[in-house]
């Protein structure tokens, strides 16, 4: 059987980008965003992978062969592969595994762009992948009691592949992010500024850099943002 996986959009092909968001902030990616999500952020900026309310699916997603999404990131020499959504590892018992297993047979990184609610298949947790995690806090508007899942953060700590990249609105929400870094044993530590526009990010970041560099913890701003003004596929 050919595994498929329901993708809602491909991008840095066509269009050049750059990963926007933590460790990797401004090396060159391609991007692979998944459709569907189990969870539902009030402040989620794609909606278009979930929100069936607001979207059509049948609009906002196609199911694409591993081999038609392997042909089309190494059509690009860039070596970073992000694997978004969405939740991505919701398809890693369908055609992620392979998906995987051939872009870095074909000398491709993967970086996970993941909500921390799903432990890692073993498959994936080898050379060549990192993930990146961002819990989602109450603040975010998502319920805690659904978005911070104990066994799948412990596993993704276990990995020692994982970072932890929290999306923080204002000061209160460190307090937070403290409580669960603690508690999980998250680390390292990244706080990133919630916001869609370039003045909003930078609002933000001028409040967080201090309180954030005192707790000795990661920064990064959302360089797709401040770049490319949001905007959908970049
Ligand atoms: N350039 C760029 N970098 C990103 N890093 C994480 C993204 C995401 O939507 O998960 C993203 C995105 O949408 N665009
Ligand atoms: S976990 Fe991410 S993709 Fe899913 S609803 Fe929340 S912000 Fe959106
Ligand atoms: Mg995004």
């Amino acid at each position: 059987m050919t595994a498929r996986l329901i993708v809602a959009e491909c991008f840095g092909v066509e269009k050049p980008t750059f990963q926007g968001e933590g460790a990797s902030c401004g090396h060159p990616a391609l991007f692979i965003r998944l459709s569907r999500c189990n969870l539902s952020c009030t402040k989620c900026d794609t909606k278009y992978t979930w929100d069936w309310s607001q979207f059509d699916p049948r609009e906002e997603s196609t199911k694409r062969t591993v081999a038609e999404l392997v042909d089309w990131a190494t059509s690009s020499p860039v070596e970073l592969v992000v694997i978004t959504g969405g939740e991505p590892l919701l398809q890693q018992e369908g055609g992620l595994v392979p998906l995987v297993r051939r872009l870095l047979a074909a000398g491709k990184r993967v970086e996970f762009e993941t909500n921390g609610t799903l432990a890692p298949v073993a498959d994936l947790v080898v050379d060549g992948v990192r993930f990146n995690v961002s819990p989602k806090i109450a603040s975010f508007g998502m319920n805690e009691a659904k978005s911070i899942v104990p066994a799948a953060l412990k596993a993704l700590v276990a990995s020692e592949r994982a970072i932890f990249k929290f999306v923080a609105s204002s000061v209160p929400d460190l307090d937070r992010i403290a409580g669960l870094a603690d508690a999980h044993r998250l680390s390292p530590v990244w706080v990133m500024p919630e916001g869609t526009t370039a003045p909003a990010i930078t609002e933000t970041l001028r409040v967080l850099a201090d309180p954030v560099a005192a707790r000795g913890w990661h920064l990064t701003t959302r360089l797709h943002v401040l770049a490319f003004a949001n905007t959908r596929g970049r």
